[in-house]
């Protein structure tokens, strides 16, 4: 099933217990494409970027990172992604922003000339001090979530998972990690699967919009298709998408 999919599930289901947070979920996001992965609040996004990140298992189907399958492939999966979680707990709080990024590189094998090169434009491109001086525990919830996403790109992955990345960030910022992330994957050829709950940047940013709605994917595709496709008359966005395919008004976001 690999071809020319980044990232693919299929029948993908994941259990806690009786509660079922994934059920069949058949998802593709194709080789250099960004799709944006929208639910509500307990829809089952984080469950399925961690499966996708090799740090759940499914209880059925599979999910392949670049044709490879995350459940017996997992070291190969690691090496092919960049991750930022929805709550960062990784990061070393006494260290500097700089020290955290250097430990981290290590333990990913990057070239140290590489890391001085790479890190202090991401890190500026995120709103950051590009020097990285700032103990990690000094940083607001906004800078830790930039920080996060500078640790995702540093090594250069082929396939990003990026669990609500501009949630605490400024709207200002916010679009400006969503043009990089076009960039990312426009012109520098990477498979970007974007967990969001706004509805806006998901029309600014996506090729595709991927509905999920109590661990079911109700929907994936270009948003002015499925308006059409769904007969959604006037309506061309994610909103209309959202609000079709789960019967929700979707939760208010800055823009
Ligand atoms: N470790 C766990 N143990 C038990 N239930 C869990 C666990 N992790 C997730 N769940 C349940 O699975 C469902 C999906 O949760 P998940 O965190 O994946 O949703 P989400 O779409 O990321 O939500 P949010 O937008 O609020 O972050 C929820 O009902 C949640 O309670």
């Amino acid at each position: 099933m690999s071809g020319d999919w980044g990232i693919r599930c299929e029948g993908l289901g994941r259990r806690f217990g009786a509660a079922e947070a994934l059920r069949r979920v058949d998802l593709g996001v194709r080789r250099g494409s960004l799709v944006a992965l929208v639910g509500s609040n307990g829809a089952g996004k984080t469950t399925l970027m961690k499966i996708l990140a090799t740090l759940l298992l499914p209880s059925e189907g599979r999910a392949e990172i670049l044709g490879l399958d995350v459940a017996s492939a997992s070291m190969a999966c690691r090496r092919a992604i960049g991750y930022a979680p929805a709550e960062e707990r990784s990061f070393h709080g006494r260290l500097t922003v700089a020290q955290n990024l250097a430990f981290f590189a290590d333990l990913r094998g990057v070239d140290p000339a590489v890391q001085r090169r790479r890190a202090p434009a991401l890190l500026e491109a995120m709103g950051l001090d590009p020097a990285g001086r700032a103990r990690f525990s000094d940083l607001s919830s906004g800078m830790k979530q930039s920080l996060s996403l500078v640790r995702a790109l540093l090594h250069e992955p082929p396939v990003l998972l990026l669990d609500e990345p501009t949630r605490s960030l400024s709207p200002d910022l916010a679009r400006r990690v969503g043009d990089l992330l076009r960039h990312e994957a426009r012109s520098r050829g990477r498979t970007i699967l974007l967990a969001t709950h706004n509805l806006g940047e998901a029309d600014a940013v996506a090729d595709e919009v991927a509905v999920l709605h109590r661990g079911v994917l109700r929907v994936q595709g270009e948003p002015r298709a499925l308006c059409a496709e769904l007969g959604l008359p006037g309506a061309s966005g994610a909103e209309a998408v959202f609000m079709h395919a789960t019967g929700e008004a979707p939760v208010a976001e800055a823009p």
